[in-house]
């Protein structure tokens, strides 16, 4: 059996695969400083608070602009969250190819966002939880291990 692969802090191991990691991606004719920069943006329909979230200076700032519930959340956001992370992670690695290898160098392994203060896109800590970026990596793993298989 393949060991999981555990990631969380930008610092630690694997660390690129969190969107907080400083990798930029272009998408919607803009320049996103991390994929966290773009996810949190499209909470907001109003093009300006996006913008706003786009210039924030840390992926730490951009969520806590897009998790300020005094900008309204735009209401389909719970049925196109896990979308908007889709095409925010599969833009960040196909956009860097350092970032495709090492995603595609982790071979069948479990990725799992092991973290207690989230359970959805994480693990919850103990396991219990979703792990929806975990999966939403997975997937793009699979998407590149298919279009690069020779
Ligand atoms: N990595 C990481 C976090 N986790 C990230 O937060 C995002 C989900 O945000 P939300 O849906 O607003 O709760 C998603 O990208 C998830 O991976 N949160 C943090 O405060 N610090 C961090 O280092």
């Amino acid at each position: 059996m393949t060991p999981l692969l555990r990631f969380y802090s930008v610092q630690d191991a694997y660390g690129e695969f969190s969107n907080f990691a400083p990798y930029p991606v272009f998408l919607d004719k803009k320049r996103w400083p991390t994929s966290e920069h773009y996810f949190q943006a499209q909470k907001f329909l109003d093009p300006k608070v996006q913008e706003r979230v786009r210039c924030a200076s840390t992926p730490l700032l951009a969520a806590r602009l897009g998790r300020d519930r005094r900008q309204k959340l735009r209401a389909d956001w719970e049925s196109v969250k896990v979308s908007v992370m889709r095409r925010a992670v599969e833009a960040k690695f196909r956009q860097h190819d350092d970032l495709a290898k090492l995603l595609l160098s982790t071979a069948d392994a479990p990725l799992i966002e092991h973290t207690d203060t989230d359970s959805f896109w994480g693990d919850g800590g103990d396991g219990s939880g979703k792990n929806m970026l975990g999966r939403i990596l997975m997937d793009v793993r699979t998407i590149l291990q298919t279009e690069r298989r020779p």
